[in-house]
């Protein structure tokens, strides 16, 4: 199978050059040319399987220039019990009758981008192998604080490689900030950006596109690339859990096989909630997919209107990872909903960098429209609801995935719709811990890493190994720059 760009469906190139690139050189998203279609005999055969098999079988669908054999071995490093804390892997845990949880987090960085994030670095390393490279990739990563880290420790010491992670200053919570700037490795760097996500964001983009910096950079013997859900090799793990998660509710009667589910989640790029669509598109019986976002409501009004627009105020709320207003891989929706036409694409992505705006056709809305729902939910409502979890299910969990909760309540309430629903959990509620205690209660005695041990004895819910490891660790990284900088920190990295 071929992929092609949302800015050129004429290109095609391979799975293993498509995840070297990370981003086309048109700036547009490489994208399959087409979508694998399953079936309930394709999903039967998932039922018994270990969440290790069941993502070969499912990658294997999309990358036809890697083996079988080589994807089973990249999934069993990738899924491991030196990796995750929870032999299911990406668990789902029942709520009540008609409401699942699907938990992301039991990585070695406690959030659900471990889950693309443990096996990226395998199929890029493959990638160089097969396309011949020679050159060192330095994948740059921009991060509002869960896919630095996980960036970093999938690809930390990993041979060809560099990585180097831009994150908005004070735009992250404490730990996640130390888990990044405490990062072990040799070929990692850590910068603070002084502004927002989205700028660290277009930052990263316009050096991506820059021909002056390939080409210095090329002469010094690199190349860039992305471990940002605009890298496709980010993106088809993620699909693995939605189709890996419907096959465990069949298996454990929670769901007929051919039953449709709805899945909820809280998203700020649009990765996420991606990798739920095309699994939809691949024949998984999706009902709805409910987009959640805090209150950054950017998608939520896009999903009501038609009419993107981040002329807003930007908020940095307790659910930082989310604080994202330019949610790049709805380019990739955009493009699969124009019938994989890239001119409407590169028209509304000019008028988004012009104007911040853009408006689309009436039938992609209508389209969007029929898949999708969107809703917000305030810092308030994101406290109550996890005190609520906690108060009525002893059910501890995140401000990411309160947002979902929340939402999933509104969704039921505005459309009376009873169909299953899975809301997913993409962190642990340790990475929050100052909003996690106030929410349920109870008065943080301390700030970033000293709350962890509160939360423990405050509910008796185990800390990840890693997180509670991570007080008085040396703190490597004490860069920031303005935005405007961005460009030197890369060249002083690759010097
Ligand atoms: N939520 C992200 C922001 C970047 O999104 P990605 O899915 O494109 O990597 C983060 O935590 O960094």
């Amino acid at each position: 199978m071929k992929y092609y760009s949302t800015r050129d469906n004429q290109l095609r190139i391979s799975a293993a050059e498509a995840i070297k690139m990370g981003l086309s050189r048109d700036g547009g998203l490489l994208t399959p040319c087409e979508i694998p279609q399953i079936d309930e005999a394709f999903l039967k055969k998932l039922l018994p399987m270990r969440y290790q098999d069941r993502a070969a079988a499912v990658m294997g669908l999309y990358l036809e220039d890697y083996s079988l054999q080589e994807l089973t071995a990249f999934a069993e490093n990738a899924y491991g019990p030196d990796k995750y804390d929870s032999p299911a892997v990406a668990p789902v845990r029942t709520v009540d009758g008609r409401t699942h949880c699907l938990e992301l987090w039991h990585g070695p960085t406690s959030a659900f981008k471990d889950m693309a994030l443990q096996m990226l670095p395998q199929l890029l390393s493959a990638a160089l192998r097969k396309t011949g490279e020679e050159k060192t990739v330095c994948i740059l990563v921009a991060t509002s604080g869960d896919t630095g880290k996980a960036a970093m420790e999938g690809f930390a010491d990993v041979p060809q490689t560099k990585i180097l992670v831009f994150y908005p200053k004070d735009g992250v919570s404490a730990i996640q900030e130390l888990q990044m700037v405490t990062q072990a490795g040799d070929n990692v760097g850590v910068c603070a950006v002084v502004g927002n996500f989205d700028d660290a964001q277009t930052g990263v983009k316009r050096i991506f596109s820059d021909a002056a910096m390939r080409e210095t950079l090329e002469g010094r013997g690199y190349f860039l690339s992305s471990a940002n859900s605009i890298n496709w090799g980010r993106i088809l793990p993620q699909v693995i859990y939605y189709i890996s998660a419907y096959c465990d509710l069949v298996r454990d009667g929670k769901l007929a096989m051919g039953d449709k589910v709805n899945f909820c989640v809280p998203t700020g790029n649009f990765g996420d909630i991606l990798a739920a669509y095309y699994a939809q598109r691949m024949g998984l019986p999706v009902g709805r997919l409910i987009c959640a976002s805090n209150c950054n409501d950017v998608l939520t009004d896009f999903l009501r209107t038609g009419v993107y627009d981040r002329n807003r105020p930007f908020h940095n709320t307790m659910s930082p990872s989310m604080d994202i207003l330019i949610s790049s891989n709805l380019e990739r929706l955009l493009f699969d909903l124009s019938g994989q036409d890239d001119a409407p694409v590169k028209e509304y992505m000019v008028q988004l960098a012009q104007s911040g705006r853009y408006e689309v056709s009436g039938a992609v809305r209508e389209k969007l429209q029929s898949l999708f729902w969107g809703g917000f939910c305030g810092e308030e409502d994101t406290a109550a609801t996890i005190a609520r979890y906690y108060r009525d299910h002893h059910y501890l969990i995140d401000t990411h995935t309160a947002v979902a909760a929340q939402v999933m309540d509104q969704y039921r309430r505005a459309t009376g719709d009873e169909t299953v629903t899975v809301f997913v959990s993409t962190a642990s509620p340790y990475k929050f811990c100052n909003h996690v205690l106030s929410a349920i209660g109870e008065t943080p005695e301390s700030r970033g890493v000293e709350l962890i041990g509160q939360l423990q004895s405050a509910t008796g819910v185990p800390a990840p190994s890693r997180l509670a490891e991570l007080k008085g660790k040396e703190r490597r990284f004490d860069r920031f720059t303005e935005k405007d900088g961005m460009d030197g920190v890369v060249l002083s990295f690759l010097s």
